[in-house]
């Protein structure tokens, strides 16, 4: 399973100062020399975090696997197609929360959505799309020709461990609907240490993207660190599927 660490919030504590320290693209490479597979950044249309400069030099780095998250608006289309990541995964954004909330409606999308698909898997971009693990979305996915999803684990990692079971088996019926639709599946929000062990065990679960619980615990170990307990946890649930 890849893990994509996410690196918003490395730019949250640059901006903090408005400088140019930490920056993301720096924090990048560390993770992949750590051992990450890929990066995620979300450029929000109120750069609350990521700024422009980032995507455009993080979508240069030779040999970063990139996962655009992006909410599917025109401008975030054109700078998705002008910055040709491997991957984008559209989400859903408002400008009053504090993180993203749930996954899209995507039954309930207009055209937008649909176009927003066209347009980037017509330029060879990896589309995902950030969902509830509910059958009817995925369905909905599926019928509008992306190659992915991404299941919102935030219910689940913000619950209680034990009162996880339950919205851990909901993940998991999820991840074997998405598959049996041919579609990819990756997941993210809101994990940690402890609760990427419980996806990693779900084997159509390809790809993880963890972003805050990993930026913060690097304050007290270090990216590298961090990066390495992270895979060494994804490896533990991995290990429950025998894959
Ligand atoms: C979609 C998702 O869960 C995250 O990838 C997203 O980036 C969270 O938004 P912030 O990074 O702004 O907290
Ligand atoms: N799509 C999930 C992601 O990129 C990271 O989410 P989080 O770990 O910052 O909650």
């Amino acid at each position: 399973m890849r893990l994509s660490v996410n690196v918003d919030h490395v730019a949250t504590l640059r901006n903090a100062r408005g400088g140019r320290f930490p920056c993301p693209v720096e924090a990048a490479r560390a993770c992949l020399a750590a051992g990450a597979d890929g990066i995620t950044i979300h450029l929000r249309e109120d750069r609350r975090h990521i700024r422009d400069e980032d995507a455009r030099r993080m979508a240069a780095e030779p040999g970063l696997r990139l996962n655009f998250e992006m909410a599917a608006t025109e401008e975030m289309v054109r700078i998705a197609l002008s910055l040709a990541p491997a991957a984008c995964c559209l989400v859903p954004e408002k400008r009053a929360e504090l993180t993203t909330e749930g996954g899209l409606d995507v039954k309930g999308a207009g055209p937008y959505l649909a176009e927003a698909v066209r347009q980037l898997a017509g330029a060879g971009i990896e589309v995902s799309l950030f969902v509830e693990p509910d059958p009817a979305q995925i369905d909905a996915v599926a019928a509008l020709g992306a190659q992915a999803i991404e299941l919102h684990t935030g219910t689940y990692a913000d619950a209680a461990p034990e009162a996880r079971a339950p919205l851990l088996a909901r993940l998991r019926a999820a991840a074997e609907h998405a598959s049996r639709l041919g579609l990819a599946c990756h997941a993210g929000h809101g994990l940690d240490y402890g609760s990427v062990v419980g996806i990693a065990a779900i084997p159509q679960v390809e790809e993880v993207s963890i972003g805050h619980f990993l930026i913060g615990a690097s304050v007290f170990e270090g990216l590298p660190g961090a990066v390495s307990r992270m895979r060494a946890a994804i490896a533990t649930g991995r290990s429950e599927t025998g894959h």
